[in-house]
């Protein structure tokens, strides 16, 4: 069976950045589980669908062709990678995770990316829902004022506008969303390695995971 490591936590805590950086130093597959929820939240908006219709939204997230490439997200062959990066596209996947036919609709999808050799996967209920057997978890977390500080310098070095007031507000406020609905909540798993990242590097939270990883998987090169 694959290994799975989880990493979750909320927006803007280093979850993507150390799970794509894990994943290339093993050799094995990342799961970006966020960008299924501002797909299908992008998805939702261009074709004119609420937020919050359950039987509509599932249908959308099944009917999905989803391709990740190197650097580019694809969805049904058109390149959404900036367009799924703004604020507006973080609340909108927000609104429509807390939609229970939604998480239904995507479970599977996930789970089958634990292939062999193994998976790091990143998102908010990788380690309690959809992979509670994973080998490693992590709960990544930072203060909501050093997280917006870090998505507006992301905005900007991707050339989007932004505004540091406004994005500490609508940190807050999405936090509150996912971390209070009633199916797979934001929260730290149990047994997971919690760290807050707020006063260190990404290097230094790099090690802090591997020196978990490699306690967990003695036998890793
Ligand atoms: N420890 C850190 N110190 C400084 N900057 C960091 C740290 N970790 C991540 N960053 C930077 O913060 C930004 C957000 O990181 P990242 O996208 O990995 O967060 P995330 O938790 O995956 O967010 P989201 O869930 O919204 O996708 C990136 O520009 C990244 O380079
Ligand atoms: N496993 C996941 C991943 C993401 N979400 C929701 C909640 C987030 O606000 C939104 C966008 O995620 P991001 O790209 O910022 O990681 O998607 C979730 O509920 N469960």
């Amino acid at each position: 069976m694959a290994f799975v490591i989880t990493i979750d936590g909320p927006s803007g805590s280093g979850k993507g950045t150390i799970a794509s950086r894990l994943a290339a130093q093993l050799g094995w597959r990342c799961l970006d589980s966020g960008a299924l929820y501002r797909l299908l939240g992008y998805a939702a908006e261009q074709s004119g669908v609420s937020l919050d219709n359950g039987a509509r939204l599932a249908e959308i997230a099944l009917g999905m062709k989803i391709e990740f490439q190197q650097d580019k997200i694809l969805l049904d062959g058109k390149d959404v990678s900036l367009a799924i990066r703004t604020e507006q596209a973080g609340n909108a996947a927000s609104k429509v995770a807390a939609v229970p036919e939604v998480r239904t609709a995507l479970l599977e999808w996930q789970r089958a990316c634990a292939i062999e050799p193994g998976l790091v996967a990143d998102g908010r209920d990788m380690g309690s829902v959809v992979f509670p057997f994973a080998d490693v978890k992590i709960f990544l977390d930072a203060s909501a004022e050093e997280r917006a500080r870090r998505r507006y310098n992301q905005l900007i070095e991707k050339g989007l506008s932004a505004n540091l007031g406004s994005l500490i507000a609508e940190i807050s406020e999405r936090d509150d969303r996912d971390r209070n609905r009633s199916v797979a909540p934001l929260k730290a798993p149990e047994g997971a390695l919690i760290v807050d990242s707020t006063a260190l590097s990404i290097d230094e939270v790099l090690k802090r995971v591997m020196d978990r990883v490699r306690k967990a998987l003695p036998d890793l090169n």
